[in-house]
């Protein structure tokens, strides 16, 4: 039997009066990888800062690696690729520099795929030495996504990772993030609204509804018998 990477019960988060998470569960089991699907402001950037220890909840617990999230070593920290929905990459830097940094940072660092990255990516000229306050949008998280994944997480949690990727860079990634997953059997957590892109890669969904999450499972067991897509199940969930 596969062992839980994350296990997240009870979680209560509110910002002043208003209650974001009102008893979040989420359980999902190593190789899996869970779309995380929501209405705008339904809580879920909260939810994924939340299990990765970024904000602290107000009640509840996260433990990922069979560890709660705020006793975590730096060891099984670095398991962890997390992408931002709003990227934090160091603005004065340049993209080689930036990874240079982290590549110091992190013990197991995949330059190979780096390098490919980079090359595949749009950031094999000039690109790689411009300062990153002036990359694009769509430049900077590819960036981001280039650095989530440089160290060979185990699990990884993107928040919105293809928002301003163009479909061609939209479908890079997606192959990207299948051949990890079957390749070194990566847990993986994505929120996003583009559902087509979920039907490609996601397995299994997870609705956020009214601070909880409603509905978990296999996204073909939920559809099926429903005679229903998956936007028509998003709407009909999420009312
Ligand atoms: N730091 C904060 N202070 C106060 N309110 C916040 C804070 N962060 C988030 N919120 C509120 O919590 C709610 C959930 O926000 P969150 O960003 O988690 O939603 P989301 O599901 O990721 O939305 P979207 O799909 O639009 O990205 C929103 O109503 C937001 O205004």
């Amino acid at each position: 039997m596969k062992s839980f990477i994350v296990e997240v019960g009870n979680l209560h988060k509110s910002f002043g009066k208003q209650q974001v998470l009102q008893g979040v569960n989420l359980m999902v089991e190593q190789g899996k990888v869970i779309g995380l699907l929501g209405r705008n402001g339904a809580g879920k950037s909260t939810l994924l800062e939340c299990i990765l220890g970024l904000r602290e909840a107000d009640t509840g617990n996260s433990v990922l690696f069979g560890r709660p999230v705020n006793a975590m070593s730096e060891q099984v920290r670095a398991n962890i690729g997390y992408v931002p929905q709003k990227s934090e990459l160091f603005e004065w830097l340049t993209p080689k520099q930036l990874l240079d940094y982290f590549k110091a940072l992190y013990p197991r660092w995949n330059q190979a795929k780096v390098d490919g990255l980079m090359q595949r990516w749009g950031f094999g000229g000039e690109v790689a030495d411009k300062q990153i306050s002036k990359l694009s949008g769509g430049e900077k998280q590819r960036l981001s996504i280039i650095r989530a994944l440089a160290h060979d997480p185990k699990l990884l949690v993107l928040d919105e990772p293809v928002a301003s990727l163009d479909p061609v860079g939209r479908r890079d990634f997606l192959q990207e993030l299948i051949g990890d997953v079957i390749e070194r059997d990566t847990t993986v957590i994505f929120s996003t609204h583009i559902l087509s892109d979920l039907e490609r890669v996601a397995l299994d969904v997870a609705f956020l509804q009214g601070g909880k999450i409603v509905l978990q499972g296999a996204l073909d067991e939920l559809l099926e018998g429903r005679n229903l897509s998956l936007e028509d199940l998003f709407v009909e969930v999420t009312k």
